[in-house]
Parts: C-alpha cells; sequence; structure tokens
C-alpha cells in the first residue's frame, strides 16, 4: 500500500473531486459515515458517553458530521469546538449548521475556557487537527491535548493522533494526542511506523473513503507500507526438476571466539529460507561447533584461531553475507578490506562488517553495487552521521544508498528497506524479536534469498517480511520474552506456509 506524503493526499481529494464531479463535503460525508459505521458496529447502541472534540478545519469537519450521525443514531454525545482559529473551513461550518438543525449545541472551548470534564469510561473522539497541522498548537490547545490523554478514556483520532504532523516530527512532544485508535482516511500515514512519532498511537485502520484509484496508481509515492499483497509476487516457487545447484551457494563469513554462534545462527537462516547450499567461514575455534549445531552447513577456516585474518574461498560463492559476529581486529579489518577489493558480487553486510565500513569510509567504493546493508540505527548513526528526526534520518539514509547504489535495511520495530530514493515499511514482527541473533538470522535469511536469485532489493523486502512473520508465528507458540533467535530460524518453515496459505475462499471452492 501506497504511503502519501501530506501535498498528495491533498491532491488525491481534489483530484476525486474533479473526476467524480462531487463536491467536498459529499468526500466529507463518506468519510464521516465510515467513521460511524466503524464505531456504531462495535458499540451496538450502547449507551456510553462520546465527547467529540472538533478543531474548525475540515478534521473538525469530519468530527461535526460524525457527531450528527451518533445523534440521529440516539447516541448520548457532547461536543466540543476547539475554537483555535477563527479561519474556519467552510466544511467544517456546514456541518456546524447541520448540528445546530437537529438542535445540538456544541460548547466553544477557547483560551479562558475551562478544561471539561472526561470520564475514564467516556469515548473521546480526538477530531481537533488532521493532516493541516503546520505549526506547534498553542499552549491552551496543548494542554487540552494534555487533559484529554490524562483523562485514561479510549481515544479514537480521526485521521491522525492531533498534534502530529504527517511531514515532520512533532514540535512540542507533549502536545500530541496520545490515540488509543486511528481511523486513517484512504492511506496510512508514514507516522504510525516511526519510532519517534509511531509511540501516540495504539493501533490504526484505514477507512476506504473512495478517492480516486487512478491517481493513486498513477501517482508515485516515496515510501510504501509492504504487506502480504506486496510480498508475495516477489515469491520464487521452487522447481519440480530443480537441484541444490539451482538455489545457489551461500557463504556467511564472520565470528570469532565467543561469537560462533552468530554463524551458527545466520547460516542455519540461510538454509532454512531455501539456499540450496551454504557454507560458513570462521575462525578456527569456530569449527567443531559449527559443524556440530548445523551439519548441513560446510566449514571453511582461517588461519587463525580467534579471528578471521585472511578471506579465502575455494570456489565461486553465488552470494556472500559477512560480518555477524566478526569483530574489529586489525588483522580483521585488512582481511575485510582486500576480500573487498577481490568480490564483484552484491553481498550482505551486517555488524562489525558495517563498523569497519563506518571507520573506514574510504572502503564504500569497494563494496560491490546493489549490496545489502542491515543497520540497526546506532550502526546507521555511524555510517550517516547524526540526525535530528527520523525524517531527516530517512532522507540521509536515500541520499547514502543513492550515493553508493545500495539498499539499506533499517532494523527497528518497522524495519524501513531504503532503496533508489524509496522507502519500504515493513508490517509484520513484534517486540519478542528484539533479542540476541535475531538480527543474524536477518543476515542469513537476505543472503540465502540473493543465493536463490531473488533480486538485492527484493530479497531485503522479502526477508525482511518473512523474518517478521516468523517472529510472529514463533511469539504465539512461545511469547514475546522467550522468543530466542534460535526459533525464529526454527519457525521460517511455519513463515512460508502462512506467507504462501491459499485465501479462505479459493480452498472452499477447491472442495
Ligand atoms: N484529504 C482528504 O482526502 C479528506 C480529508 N478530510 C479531512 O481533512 C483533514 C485536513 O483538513 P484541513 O486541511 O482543513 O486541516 P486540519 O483540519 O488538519 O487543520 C485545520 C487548519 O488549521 C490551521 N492550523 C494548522 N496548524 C495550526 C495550529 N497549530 N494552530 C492553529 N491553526 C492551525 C491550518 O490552516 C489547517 O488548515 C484531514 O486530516 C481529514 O480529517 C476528510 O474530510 C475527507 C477527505
Ligand atoms: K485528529
Amino acid at each position: 500500500m501506497k504511503i502519501f506524503s501530506a501535498d498528495q493526499i491533498y491532491q488525491a481529494d481534489k483530484s476525486t473531486i474533479q473526476k467524480e464531479q462531487i463536491k467536498s463535503e459529499e468526500l466529507m460525508e463518506r468519510a464521516a459515515a465510515q467513521l460511524f459505521e466503524w464505531l456504531h458496529s462495535r458499540l451496538r447502541g450502547t449507551q456510553v458517553n462520546i465527547q467529540l472534540f472538533c478543531g474548525i478545519g475540515n478534521n473538525g469537519g469530519d468530527g461535526m458530521a460524525l457527531a450528527r450521525m451518533l445523534h440521529e443514531h440516539g447516541y448520548s454525545i457532547k461536543v466540543h469546538v476547539v475554537n483555535y482559529s477563527d479561519k474556519r473551513s467552510e466544511d467544517f461550518l456546514l456541518n456546524l449548521e447541520r448540528l445546530k438543525d437537529l438542535k445540538v449545541w456544541p460548547d466553544f472551548i477557547n483560551k479562558e475556557s475551562d478544561l471539561p470534564e472526561i470520564s475514564p469510561n467516556d469515548i473521546v473522539v480526538d477530531a481537533i487537527f488532521g493532516i493541516g497541522l503546520n505549526r506547534v498548537p498553542d499552549d491552551w490547545v496543548g494542554k487540552l491535548i494534555g487533559h484529554i490523554n490524562d483523562s485514561r478514556a479510549f481515544v479514537l483520532s480521526v485521521d491522525v493522533p492531533s498534534g502530529l504532523s504527517v511531514d515532520r516530527a512533532p514540535w512540542n512532544t507533549s502536545y500530541v494526542i496520545q490515540a488509543s485508535y486511528v481511523l486513517s482516511f484512504q492511506l496510512p500515514k508514514l507516522i504510525f511506523f516511526l519510532p519517534e512519532t509511531g509511540v501516540y498511537l495504539n493501533q490504526w485502520e484505514v477507512l476506504d473513503i473512495g478517492l480516486n484509484q487512478d491517481f493513486i496508481a498513477n501517482t508515485e509515492a516515496d515510501f510504501e507500507l509492504i504487506g502480504r499483497p506486496e510480498v508475495l509476487p516477489m515469491y520464487r516457487p521452487r522447481l519440480k526438476f530443480s537441484h541444490k545447484g539451482t538455489y545457489g551457494h551461500s557463504v556467511i563469513v564472520g565470528g570469532s571466539y565467543g561469537k560462533i554462534g552468530a554463524v551458527q545462527l545466520a547460516s542455519n537462516a540461510c538454509l532454512s529460507v531455501g539456499s540450496g547450499l551454504v557454507s560458513a567461514f570462521v575462525p578456527k575455534c569456530g569449527y567443531d561447533s559449527l559443524q556440530t549445531a548445523v551439519p548441513e552447513v560446510m566449514v571453511l577456516t582461517g588461519s587463525r584461531d580467534k579471528n578471521i585474518s585472511r578471506i579465502e574461498i575455494p570456489f565461486e560463492p553465488s552470494v556472500v553475507g559477512i560480518g555477524v559476529g566478526i569483530g574489529q581486529d586489525d588483522d580483521t579489518i585488512d582481511a575485510f578490506s582486500s576480500f573487498l577489493k577481490k568480490i564483484k558480487l552484491p553481498m550482505v553486510i551486517d555488524a562489525d562488517g558495517l563498523n569497519i565500513l563506518s571507520k573506514n569510509p574510504e572502503l564504500l567504493k569497494d563494496v560491490p553495487q546493489l549490496s545489502v546493508l542491515t543497520p540497526h540505527p546506532k550502526e546507521l548513526e555511524r555510517l550517516i552521521g547524526h540526525w535530528e528526526s527520523d525524517f531527516e534520518k530517512l532522507e540521509k539514509a536515500k541520499e547514502f544508498a543513492l550515493q553508493h547504489n545500495l539498499v539499506i535495511v533499517i532494523k527497528g520495530a518497522h524495519t524501513i528497506t531504503i532503496y533508489n530514493g524509496k522507502g519500504y515499511v515493513n508490517t509484520t514482527g513484534n517486540p519478542g524479536m528484539a533479542t540476541a541473533g535475531s538480527g543474524d538470522v536477518l543476515t542469513g535469511m537476505i543472503t540465502g534469498l540473493m543465493a536463490q536469485g531473488y533480486p538485492s532489493v527484493e530479497a531485503a523486502i522479502f526477508g525482511v517480511y518473512l523474518h517478521g512473520l516468523a517472529g510472529d508465528v514463533g511469539a504465539s507458540k512461545k511469547g514475546y520474552e522467550a522468543l530466542k533467535a534460535s526459533i525464529l530460524v526454527d519457525s521460517i518453515g511455519d513463515a512460508y506456509a502462512d506467507l504462501l496459505r491459499q485465501p479462505e475462499i479459493e480452498q472452499n471452492e477447491g472442495n
């Protein structure tokens, strides 16, 4: 699903109004009807106090129209107009009048007003600001927002939590609504997925308000949300008349004394994702444990016992994944840099492989184009420098990826894969995956997918999705806390099965 900027959403809005020859108030009516249906289908007439806080723009207009519909269906409502400006939008005014026609009289909150009482049992509808927010809310509006947050009521935000801008970090973090649920129009917003702004909402859902599909299809978005529909077409089925050579020979290079487990996890994941053959290149101390732990993996060793000092692979690998547990000894750095000079195929670089690059930026020119870098935020910062906000982080990462023609996988709650000026936001995974070795598994998976012929960017997007799905499958059996990286590896098969399961309708048709 595409993720649009605020400008693009306004354009979609405009193009729908033009192409379908409808009025903007009709679009608002559609939006409000969807909001109403959502609430009504859950409340089914339950008598609970619904307090609607409406701004004076179109977000407030949505709230006003929703209030009318709730009132018409017998719900007990209280409508507050948060009167932060005298520039009221036309559609807001129209819906205010429609509400008054039903003899519902909102109270107007301004700078001087007392804060309304909100019980924890109330439902709050937050329609104060939408995507039009373009500066910090006034202090009194910020205080009202804080008051709503303190109420412990269920807060349903219309489109976005009020106080969040769609395209930048919040001006004042205490002037943002903490939404229990966000009902967002047509397309999800990038802020739902960034660590800095995603913390302001618990759950979100998109409501289809029928914005023009041609416009959406023909407009290039900077970000895309990656779910099952995006990932399924990337899947490369295994062929009947194939052999292990068809699916590539991966090599995982890494490990040092006490960190051989990283290579074990990565190479096991690489095999489990479907690489035909997997070899591991480790220091001598890793030989016995690797051969025992993962018998399917072939093991090559360097000349040293405790760290890698020279990397020599006696065959032409399909792909190399390098860096997990490798350490940063001087001779390891030398080995890494001379290996970079030899290798021409795109590779996967993780962990200390990335740290070595950060400390020796002159090596970047030797990294094969279309290689996949998988940094967590700290490793990314070392690589691209400090950022002030998540938005700046993404811009810098895009620039860096473009400059070196690389794929960058920014790991996090919603891992974002950056390539060629675009960001692909992952939707699978859970907090249980914040555990030792989880990243090593991802490195192995992306390497194994590239070995099978997935192009780098698809290997990254698909691998990140499948890795998260393996985490979700694993957590459904073990819970978050007990989810270990080895369980992620063991869950890769179930994750594939989950991804490839037939939709229920098709299954029934076959019966
Ligand atoms: N674009 C769409 O597809 C649709 C949008 N709709 C609604 O329209 C919303 C956008 O409406 P608006 O553009 O009117 O904007 P908002 O309702 O988000 O904001 C109201 C206005 O207040 C002003 N403003 C911004 N920051 C302020 C601040 N800190 N203090 C005081 N005033 C401030 C701006 O001029 C802004 O236009 C969406 O979020 C959505 O809820 C819906 O009606 C349905 C269709
Ligand atoms: K809102």
